[in-house]
């Protein structure tokens, strides 16, 4: 699925710092030297135990209309350093205006349950083109994984029933807006409010109607029965204007009303007060009079904690309306994924891992061109091993802790293993199939149901198994001792 709205090349979304790290490789003639980066988070997102990788289709939108236009080279023309002299040469500027991407990306599919240091994406190539795109390849897998995950999370506390997603107005700008109901849909939504999203990725609307229409009658009653006359093929009356169960009985009289009219009322809608206690009544007044079909949708700051404990209180709400704490990922919101440097080939064609050091553990980096190796049988998905596809998997088949190298597990031998990075990008060409949103969430419906249930649980949830292949470990254990011991040697 590409979309129109990241058509429009936008090689300046960048940060300066590449522009100045591009000029310099240029510069030093290691523009095209060959360079591996990886692009992944350390922890899933809202103490949760997985994330839903989104946010490639738009990315590959990005990719593919890639180039510096006129007024961008014009525009990079005059930036200055601190003696008022032009920052970048016009050679530079020239090789920037003639440049077109030719970088391979392998990516997840979007919808893939994604855990803590596996990359989601790599992208190999020059490393001039590797570094520029760290930013803008950052910006839209973050938030839309990020918010993916928040829905996918909702979906899960809902339990089947529909979320409407309703962030429009409280979002962070338009593509803020934009982008978060589509990722709210790839993780599971039914719909959103927002029409123009509707209109450019084909997710369903829905909507209701507002306060003030009920506001703007003399009685709610009154609001009701024009809003029927209006709209008598969706009418969802928002029944808490004034006093909630008696809007359900008003809602009940228009309804009765426009049965006789030949139309069904689809249901009362609830924004305030308490909801379980509130539900359960309307519903006993709804299947009384009735309408046992008519739906009570809920809104009012929901999340998944809410909507869990809703849940155990029996409320009888049937449709969930998500907003705010939902396109804001409001618990969390970023989702911190970096992007970095794996490997680097030098001038025989050899490829040389590289590492990062760090206090943390978590924080050292994984060395190597990596992939990921999912392992699963019957019963779901037993781990994820990264492994350096340069050297191959080690026979001993077991995958080592990242942040604690003790805790290890051996692989089964006769499980299925499927390799999650797979080629969206080829020499600036976009060769993954695009995929319908349709197809990317019912992958993550399938994901979801195939991790344990005690992954999905919200509070300390069972951490999934994903570790190092162990000979990439013991690679990566021997990097950072000689990183160590050359330092201890220049050490005065
Ligand atoms: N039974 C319930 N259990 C847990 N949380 C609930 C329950 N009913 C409502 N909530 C949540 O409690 C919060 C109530 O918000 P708030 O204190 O603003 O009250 P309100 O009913 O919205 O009042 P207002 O009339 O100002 O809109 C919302 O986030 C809502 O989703
Ligand atoms: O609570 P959220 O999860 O963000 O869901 C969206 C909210 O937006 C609307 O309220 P608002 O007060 O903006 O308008 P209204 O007058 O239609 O209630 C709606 O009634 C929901 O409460
Ligand atoms: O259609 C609705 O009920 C709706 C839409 C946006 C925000 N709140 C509610």
């Amino acid at each position: 699925m590409l979309d129109e709205l990241y058509r429009p090349p936008l090689a300046l979304l960048t940060d300066l710092y590449q522009l100045t790290m591009a000029y310099g490789y240029w510069k030093l003639g290691r523009a095209e030297e060959e360079a591996v980066f990886h692009l992944f988070f350390r922890k899933p997102p809202f103490e949760g135990g997985y994330a839903v990788a989104a946010g490639l289709g738009p990315a590959l939108e990005y990719l593919q209309a890639y180039r510096f236009s006129e007024s961008d080279i014009e525009y990079l023309g005059t930036l200055t350093g601190n003696d008022g002299e032009p920052l970048f040469e016009p050679e530079f500027l020239g090789y920037l205006a003639d440049l077109r991407l030719t970088v391979d990306v392998d990516a997840m599919p979007e919808g893939t349950v994604a855990f803590g240091q596996e990359p989601l994406l790599r992208v190999k190539g020059p490393i001039l083109q590797c570094q520029l795109l760290e930013t803008p390849l950052l910006n839209i897998i973050n938030f839309q994984t990020l918010i993916a995950t928040k829905a996918s999370r909702i979906s899960t506390a809902a339990a089947g029933e529909p979320i409407l997603e309703f962030g429009l107005r409280r979002a962070q700008g338009i593509d803020g807006a934009l982008a978060a109901s589509r990722a709210a849909y790839v993780g599971g939504c039914a719909a959103t409010s927002n029409v123009l999203a509707g209109k450019l990725y084909g997710i369903p609307v829905k909507g209701t109607h507002a306060h003030s229409w009920v506001m703007s009658f003399d009685t709610e009653v009154d609001s009701f029965e024009r809003y029927a006359e209006v709209m008598p093929n969706n009418c969802v009356f928002l029944v808490d204007t004034y006093d909630t169960l008696e809007g359900v009985q008003q809602a009940v009289e228009v309804g009765r009303k426009l049965r006789e009219r030949g139309h069904e009322m689809v249901g009362i809608r609830l924004d305030s007060g308490d909801l379980a206690y509130l539900s359960i009544e309307a519903r006993k007044i709804l299947d009384e009079a009735g309408f046992p079909e008519a739906a009570i949708v809920a809104s009012n700051d929901l999340d998944e904690h809410i909507i869990e404990s809703l849940k155990n209180q029996r409320a009888k709400i049937a449709v969930w309306g998500v907003g705010t704490k939902l396109v804001t990922a409001y618990d969390q919101p970023a989702l911190g994924g970096v992007y970095k440097l794996g490997a680097l080939r030098d001038n025989d064609g050899k490829w040389h891992p590289k590492i990062k050091l760090s206090e943390q553990v978590i924080k050292t980096s994984i060395p190597g061109t990596l992939q990921v190796r999912r392992y699963e049988d019957a019963n779901g998905l037993i781990g994820d091993m990264i492994f350096d596809e340069t050297n191959g998997i080690d026979d001993r088949g077991i995958i080592v802790d990242a942040k604690d190298p003790t805790r290890r597990k051996k692989i089964a031998s006769n499980a299925n293993a499927v390799d999650l990075l797979r080629p969206a990008f080829r020499a600036g060409k976009v060769v993954a199939e695009p995929e319908s949103l349709e197809v990317i969430r019912q992958r993550m419906h399938e994901n979801i149901e195939r991790l344990h249930p005690t992954v999905r649980r919200f509070m300390h949830p069972h951490e999934y198994p994903v570790g190092l292949d162990v000979g990439l470990h013991e690679l990566r254990d021997e990097m950072i001792l000689q990183a160590r011991q050359v330092r201890l040697e220049m050490a005065p």
